[in-house]
């Protein structure tokens, strides 16, 4: 008997936020070269606002990846620091349910049906969509399987321990199959009561383990008779990284299948795969820092910068940057929101400011030393497979986690401790930015460790890139509608 095989077409939907863009992307390429014969379709889906940032020109670049913007009702774009959140994800859910929903039906209708939605973060909505057109979907989490871990258990029965401990930052948390966290180190929107207008980011997150809920009940009563099946979960990290948190939830499959960077970056094979692709804002000339870089010693330079998202407030700006004026090491800073409290780094003439860089280019460039970083998780797992070690400022969501993992599970930084006003005062940093560049340091032979190991999960053969293709092989045969019988 032989199975004949379905080329699949992924619809990989992602918010319009780069955290999200840039791993759902790499994401993309990857499933592009999967499946026999000549790869699997892939399509990317974000809101019409984020694909105009992304290709301001107008047109996507030609390659394995198609592109389908999608409306979520604010296609003038959406400012998530100024506008109502509570409302826009309102609105997308229902804006972005109907459009997307029909673009994907006019995809079938051109003879391209998707086989499968794949949807990142605050998007549960992605997954009733794909119930409705009869086709699998998968979540892609795009931060640690340890907080994917502690988020399932806080909304498995941990959630009034956790809040009745909120006024105590150091009292530890054991969760089932996490390593020791403290309540410090828990995503902020649990460890701190949120701030109004990101209230809806737990409830988000909720309606999300929710569904997956949902689909853990389906998948049983269908499979009552089979070996017992559990649902796929893609996570952006790699088996050895978080071996335990990996399999800490028995009804779920985490597949690791990271870490997700451009491809120049991990095997070189691709040297044409420099970039993610999906940059929502204008980098800067590459000659005004590239070459600066260029110019320094090895691992000389300090690199600083705090995501997509996170605009420091001004007495925070002028600490750093008395750090940096004052320290005799050269510096590379990514300012956002302007250069108020910045002025004595851009008066240093050891020092380069920028808006917006290429952030993969940089932390692989052999002249960068240690990162000071909000401990992002693409920052950390960008700075982790180039061998950078970090000093963490984490300021909310999954960063505290983050930071105590780096610092703590893996030995490739430090977090900076702050005042008690919250304020990471100049001296500290100085202090964390010596610890860590440490030549002969502990941290920054762990990070070179760590570095191989995740360059070796990634490569072709390694065990991400295998996790991958098996994920794409099981949806085949799971989804093979024809048998041959050839006898
Ligand atoms: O000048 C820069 C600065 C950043 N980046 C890239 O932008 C991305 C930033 O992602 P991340 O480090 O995860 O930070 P945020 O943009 O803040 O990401 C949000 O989304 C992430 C995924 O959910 C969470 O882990 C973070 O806490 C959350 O703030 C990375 O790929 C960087 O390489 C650049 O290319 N150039």
């Amino acid at each position: 008997m032989v199975q004949q095989r379905r080329r699949q077409h992924f619809l990989v939907v992602s918010l319009p936020a780069q955290g999200n863009i840039n791993p759902a992307l790499q994401l993309a390429k990857n499933l592009s070269r999967s499946g026999g014969g000549g790869g699997a379709a892939v399509t990317f889906a974000t809101t019409i606002s984020g694909h105009r940032k992304m290709f301001p020109s107008g047109s996507p670049p030609e390659g394995p990846v198609s592109f389908l913007p999608y409306s979520d009702g604010y296609d003038g774009g959406f400012d998530p620091v100024t506008g109502d959140t509570e409302g826009y994800m309102a609105q997308i859910k229902v804006v972005g349910y109907e459009t997307l929903g029909g673009a994907t039906r006019s995809l079938a209708a051109q003879g391209r049906p998707v086989t499968c939605i794949i949807y990142t973060l605050l998007l549960p909505w992605a997954a009733d969509l794909a119930q409705e057109l009869g086709v699998p979907s998968v979540l892609f989490w795009i931060q640690p399987a340890t907080v994917f871990g502690v988020y399932y258990h806080y909304f498995h029965g941990f959630d009034g321990l956790i809040s009745s401990h909120r006024d105590d930052p150091s009292c530890p948390v054991e969760l089932p199959g996490m390593p020791r966290l403290r309540i410090r180190d828990l995503p902020s929107f649990m460890a701190t009561p949120a701030a109004a207008q990101y209230a809806f980011v737990l409830t988000s997150f909720e309606e999300m383990f929710r569904t997956l809920d949902r689909e853990v009940v389906e998948n049983e009563k269908n499979n009552k008779k089979k070996k017992k099946k559990k649902i796929k979960v893609l996570v952006n990290s790699f088996e050895e990284l978080e071996k335990e948190q990996l399999a800490a939830v028995e009804t779920m499959e985490l597949i690791p299948v990271g870490p997700l960077l451009p491809s120049a970056y991990t095997d070189g094979k691709n040297h044409e795969d420099t970039t993610f692709g999906g940059d929502l804002l204008k980098p800067d000339a590459k000659e005004t820092y590239v070459e600066w870089l260029n110019g320094k010693e090895d691992r000389s330079v300090v690199y600083v910068s705090f995501g997509s998202f996170t605009v420091l407030p001004v007495p925070q700006r002028e600490e750093i940057s008395r750090a940096l004026a004052e320290s005799r090491r050269p510096f590379l800073w990514v300012v956002r929101g302007g250069r108020e409290g910045a002025e004595a780094a851009a008066a240093a003439e050891k020092g380069k400011l920028v808006e917006w860089c290429s952030q993969v280019e940089v932390l692989s460039h052999r002249a960068v030393g240690c990162f000071v970083t909000h401990c992002g998780w693409n920052s950390t797992v960008e700075s982790l497979l180039c061998g950078v070690p970090t000093v963490g400022l984490p300021q909310w969501t999954d960063q505290p986690t983050n930071a105590r993992l780096a610092e703590t599970e893996w030995g490739v930084g430090v977090r900076a401790e702050v005042n008690a006003g919250g304020l990471l005062e100049a001296a500290e940093l100085r202090r964390c930015i010596e610890l860590v560049m440490k030549d002969d340091g502990e941290i920054r032979r762990n990070g070179e460790a760590w570095s191989r190991r995740a360059r070796e999960a990634v490569k072709e053969g390694g065990s991400s890139d295998r996790n991958l293709m098996a994920f794409v092989d099981s949806l085949e045969m799971a989804q093979c509608p024809t048998q041959l019988d050839l006898e």
